[in-house]
């Protein structure tokens, strides 16, 4: 059968909480399309690390089962991190049902997810050949789920304060304009990666980013683009600068800011509001604001996170390794 979970911003878009029921317990996590692993808070985590949190626990769940000798350890892009241990579980969402997915108990986090109290865990949607499980490898909630679903494809409608939905095996047209533009996925490196060779600021000319790659993906909060990128979007906004204390670029928060349109494997060009580019303020007086795009290396591979999926509803579709994009409704 399909799925669908409503998909709920914290304060300031950081990060999108959705439920997720595993044994019959239910509790918010992060669906993440930049990682493969699928872990939890639970009761087997310190008591300091799980004050404040819905811990999963092992012990009633009456189809848990450890999974002897397995253990993961993830390490993220912004340096966070989880460690643990591995069991099997029926893990339910929005009515897709997986009965032995892999559910991975975090012995070990790192504290920016023990401060983000709202998120209890990730379930990582990229292809499984990142899932850090060990002796053994364990697949994605989505791998397990492919076969079952209608059609092998899960959707992202995350929106800007506001809630919006995931959906498992159906693509609910009414959450897009026009048709979906579809570009094939090169799952090489794991990612839902594709070529991104072109962009264009506000009403300008298109620009060329050669060789330029790409990934979708909802677990970053930002839109971390190549500074090719950056630096012509951020000439046209009057007083940007680059801000070495907070870390990136920012600017008034009365700036206008102009559209943001990226190539999305040679088909489609992705219009990012500029609206959702002004990601939050840095300081109590609301005067500069933080940027949602931020330089990412010369030349490295750009990070698509929650800044795009604000303004383009995406089909990730596992049959054909390909992604759907299309305006929002
Ligand atoms: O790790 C990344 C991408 C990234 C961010 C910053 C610098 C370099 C690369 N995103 N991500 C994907 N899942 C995540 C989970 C937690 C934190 C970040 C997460």
């Amino acid at each position: 059968g399909t799925g669908v979970v409503t998909a709920t911003p914290e304060q300031g878009d950081v990060e999108y909480l959705s439920p997720v029921t595993i044994g019959g317990q239910t509790i918010n996590m992060d669906f993440d399309s930049g990682s493969s692993d699928l872990w939890v808070f639970n009761t087997e985590l310190a008591a300091g690390s799980q004050a404040g949190h819905s811990n999963f626990n092992p012990e009633t769940s009456t189809t848990f089962q450890l999974l002897q000798g397995a253990s993961f350890e993830i390490s993220y892009g912004d340096g966070s991190g989880a460690a643990g241990n591995v069991g099997t579980d029926t893990v339910n969402i929005g009515g897709a049902t997986v009965t032995n997915q892999a559910v991975e108990l975090a012995t070990a986090v790192s504290s920016s997810f023990v401060q983000d109290t709202q998120s209890n865990g990730l379930v990582g949607l990229a292809f499984s050949k990142l899932n850090t499980i060990k002796p053994v490898q364990q697949k994605t909630f989505f791998d397990n789920a492919i076969a079952t679903l209608p059609i092998p494809v899960f959707t992202a409608d995350l929106r800007h304060a506001a809630v919006g939905a995931y959906e498992f095996g159906n693509i609910d047209s009414t959450k897009f304009n026009g048709s979906l533009s579809w570009t094939d996925v090169n799952a090489t490196s794991g990612f839902w990666q594709f070529s991104s060779q072109q962009f264009a600021v506000g009403t300008g000319p298109t620009m060329n980013l050669a060789g330029g790659q790409a990934i979708a993906d909802t677990g970053t909060t930002l839109m971390i683009a190549d500074p090719s990128i950056v630096n012509a979007y951020y000439s046209q906004v009057q007083g940007a600068v680059n801000n070495e204390t907070v870390g990136g670029v920012t600017f008034p928060c009365a700036a206008q800011l102009p559209d943001l349109a990226v190539d999305i494997g040679g088909n489609y060009m992705a219009t990012v509001r500029g609206d959702d580019i002004n990601f939050s303020p840095v300081d109590a007086a609301g005067t500069t604001c933080f940027g949602g795009l931020q330089a990412g290396t010369a030349g490295g591979l750009q990070i698509y996170g929650d800044i795009m999926f604000k303004s383009q509803f995406v089909a990730f579709n596992g049959g054909n390794n390909s992604i759907g994009m299309a305006p929002h409704q």
